[in-house]
């Protein structure tokens, strides 16, 4: 096997056409000004070293890889009862589908579409006092850097362009599957979003996932090595929506994707990779991105 370093060196090597295809994403105006032909590559492995290529300290939004944390986070606090409120199957529509929810009465079908990101959102509000600071203080404690920020920018367009995921978080209040304010809750799940991080700082901060729920920078037993069991195999399952069969037989690994281009792949046992580059294909996961896991995966041993 090629050692760690060179294989991801080979790998930008091999996506750079990929990095100039898809589209940014524009139903957020501020992610709509990142330029494409951008893209870096990381992962940590168990004994904790770290491995890079490419545009690695850009800085990007985490989008809806926040929502494998916030997940961790709810499942911390209320282990199986959370899913009383969100569903475990894949959706096979699109992460931002409404049609779903209204059919099966406000619950979502998984944690990681948007109506199931929400009520995980509203969840956790319910359990924590400053819930924006308890999970940025998460990514500052596993990415290793304490000045990690959220970028108030794409918060603020996120809220200001809230109509769709305001419209799913409504019908679960009307279904009776919503507790707090949805205006509060909502404002709280676009700051999640907004954590801003580069590759090496996301592949840290679930390093959880490859180590049986053991934090590689704060030592934290995150959750158990059962849970994270489970949870890599919803992030297999349902972790890349509807596109999330395609990406379990190109790359085999559980991986979570959002808009702003970045992915993140977990080989349980050996490492957690993270991947960044914003031209999206029409699921809204990241083409150059895709096409290196792609690449990584023949690689590797699994
Ligand atoms: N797929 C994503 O990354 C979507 C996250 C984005 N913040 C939204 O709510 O629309």
């Amino acid at each position: 096997m090629l050692d760690y370093q060179t294989l991801l060196e080979k790998t930008c090597q091999h996506v750079e056409p990929f990095s100039h295809q898809g589209e940014v994403a524009t139903y957020i105006p501020a992610l709509a000004e990142q330029k494409k032909g951008q893209f870096a590559i990381a992962l940590q492995t168990i004994d904790g070293k770290v491995y890079s290529a490419g545009d690695v300290s850009n800085k990007f939004t985490v989008q809806s890889v926040s929502k494998a944390l916030t997940l961790t986070m709810a499942l911390q606090r209320y282990g199986d009862d959370l899913w009383l409120r969100v569903g475990k199957e894949p959706s096979g529509t699109a992460f931002n589908s409404l049609t779903q929810l209204e059919f099966e009465q406000g619950k979502p079908r998984n944690p990681f579409i948007n109506a199931g990101a929400i009520v995980t959102a509203d969840a956790l509000y319910s359990r924590l006092s400053a819930p924006i600071h308890a999970v940025l203080e998460k990514f500052r404690a596993q990415s290793g850097n304490s000045n990690v920020v959220i970028n108030r920018t794409v918060a603020n367009s996120e809220y200001q362009h809230r109509y769709r995921n305001a419209a799913m978080a409504y019908l679960m209040k009307s279904f009776g599957n919503f507790d707090n304010d949805v205006e509060k809750v909502l404002w709280s799940y676009f700051n999640y979003c907004a954590i801003e991080v580069n590759v090496i700082e996301l592949a840290k901060t679930f390093s959880y996932l490859s180590n049986k729920g053991v934090c590689l920078q704060s030592g934290e037993q995150v959750i158990s090595a059962k849970q994270t069991k489970q949870l890599n195999s919803l992030l297999f399952t349902s972790g890349l929506y509807d596109a999330a069969g395609d990406f379990a037989y190109r790359v085999g690994m559980p991986g979570k994707s959002g808009v702003s281009g970045t992915i993140i792949a977990v080989l349980p046992g050996q490492f957690t990779a993270a991947v960044w580059s914003p031209g999206l294909d029409s699921f809204g996961n990241s083409v150059a991105g895709i096409a290196a896991l792609e690449y990584l995966a023949e690689y590797v041993n699994h």
